[in-house]
């Protein structure tokens, strides 16, 4: 049985009073903020400071005297010439002064007490990053006096390896630097003999046969682990080229490996074994000396040493990640996003910068057609014949697919009567020997191949 509700009191306010008192404000709901601002929320600083370079800026290049807008030596000015480059592109503009600049700090082999800012660049494919790293590395390496290893570059593939070996070779000709790459290419002991001295006795300060490393993560990890006195206490430069496919590659945990590799061990226990070996001072990195009480000279400017080591980090598009970039150790980075101001450069008012989106070259125009699974070969034989393509890089999900779709159009040209302008087509895959893949490159740039699987 329910109880009949209970009258409810009402209270009564005189009219004097509510003349006198102020209406009490009702609550409102606030507007929401913008998209754009919420997006923004818990960001580092510096990503959301990026500097936006317009792609379409070009410097030209100055045969002679100084050049303070680029801080690049008249000799590298003179060898850009001789490789036909005469005007830098728009990554190289905004890079290149930050980098090398007119102060000695940045153009010096150990800074450690000042400590260099990392950088972040988001770049298209095919802007120019390459030259935009390999460019202050040859000017800064071309002082040194003792070979160390002071530049280690990290690539995902062999053959990117190879492609910027070439770049910097043609760069640092005459410069006297040493180049070597470790990919796995050739045995371990074969790499470990090209890259290290010494191996016999061991080193604090560490034995290399180069200047500059040139190395996909794999074989680095196992030179760390498995090569005595390979040492990166020395590095100078530490670039990740095509960093969003490094950073998604957990692969022994590599990026940990190589930052701590980079840095002094917490303490070394003074025992007589560490007293025997105490090394030569100029072999050791200034961050590394106070490793041996020997050689860590105590004095007025004992100041803690940094390490010197400036990271250089490369891809086509930046993570806001805060995990991804915690992970990376960034010292008070700077952002640099090669993008277009169009109204593209936006998504929801959310700049492109934090979007990880793609910075995309701005010539490229991007089509889809939406197929069944099936039909996909028959729509690109339509897309190749229909609208006489003859020049066309094709991905495919394995290299098996790859030499399916292959076999495919050789039937299908083989098939096609009076074929008068045939289509060269070959797969390209890491099933290929290094120099088959190098040579199937040129005839596509040569136009002999003309689809490339
Ligand atoms: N300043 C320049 N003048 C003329 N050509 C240049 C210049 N800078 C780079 N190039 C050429 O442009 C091409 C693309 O350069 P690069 O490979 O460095 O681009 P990228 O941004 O690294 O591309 P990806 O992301 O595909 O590796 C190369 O053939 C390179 O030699």
């Amino acid at each position: 049985m329910s109880l009949p509700p209970l009258p409810i009191q009402q209270r009564t306010q005189s009219p004097e009073l509510q003349m006198s008192l102020p209406v009490f404000p009702l609550p409102i709901l606030p507007d929401a903020p913008p998209k754009s601002i919420l997006a923004l929320q818990g960001l580092d600083q510096a990503l959301v400071q990026a500097e936006v370079v317009n792609p379409s800026s070009r410097l030209p290049i100055i045969p002679k005297g100084d050049d303070a807008r680029t801080g690049l030596s008249e000799r590298t000015r003179r060898r850009l010439i001789e490789l036909g480059i005469t005007e830098l592109f728009a990554v190289q503009t905004a890079l290149l002064p930050f980098l090398l600049g007119s102060s000695a700090m940045r153009r010096s082999l150990y800074s450690p007490f000042d400590l260099l800012q990392d950088v972040c660049v988001s770049a298209p494919t095919g802007s120019g990053k390459t030259l935009a790293y390999v460019l202050p590395i040859v000017e800064v390496l071309s002082t040194r006096i003792v070979t160390h290893l002071r530049a280690l570059v990290v690539l995902p593939t062999r053959d990117l390896v190879m492609q910027v070996r070439e770049t910097v070779e043609a760069i640092a000709k005459g410069r006297g630097l040493k180049i070597g790459t470790a990919t796995g290419q050739h045995s371990f002991a074969h790499e470990q003999s090209q890259l290290v001295a010494d191996m016999s006795a061991k080193l604090s300060g560490g034995s290399s046969k180069v200047d500059i490393l040139i190395c996909t993560p794999g074989r680095l990890i196992d030179h760390l682990n498995g090569t005595p006195n390979f040492s990166l206490q020395h590095l100078r430069f530490l670039v990740i080229d095509e960093a969003d496919r490094l950073l998604a590659q957990s692969f022994q945990d590599w990026l940990a490996q190589v930052l701590a590799a980079t840095q002094p061990p917490r303490m070394v226990p003074e025992t007589s074994e560490t007293k025997t070996q105490a090394p030569l001072c100029d072999s050791l990195a200034p961050a590394f000396l106070r490793l041996h009480r020997e050689v860590d000279l105590h004095t007025d400017i004992d100041e803690k040493k940094d390490v010197s080591c400036q990271k250089l980090l490369f891809s086509a598009t930046l993570t806001s990640d805060p995990g991804k970039l915690a992970a990376l150790d960034l010292r008070h980075p700077k952002y640099f996003v090669v993008q277009g101001l169009s109204e593209e450069s936006e998504i929801d008012g959310i700049p492109n910068i934090i979007a990880e989106r793609f910075t995309m070259p701005e010539a490229l125009k991007e089509h889809m057609i939406i197929c069944e699974a099936p039909q996909k070969p028959l729509m690109l034989f339509h897309l190749v014949y229909n609208h006489s393509v003859r020049n066309a890089l094709v991905f495919t999900k394995s290299s098996e697919s790859a030499s399916r779709l292959v076999r495919l159009f050789e039937f299908f040209e083989a098939a096609t009567p009076s074929n008068e302008n045939p289509i060269a087509v070959r797969s390209y895959s890491s099933d290929l020997p290094t120099n088959e893949r190098r040579t199937i490159l040129e005839k596509f740039k040569a136009q002999e191949v003309h689809l490339e699987v």
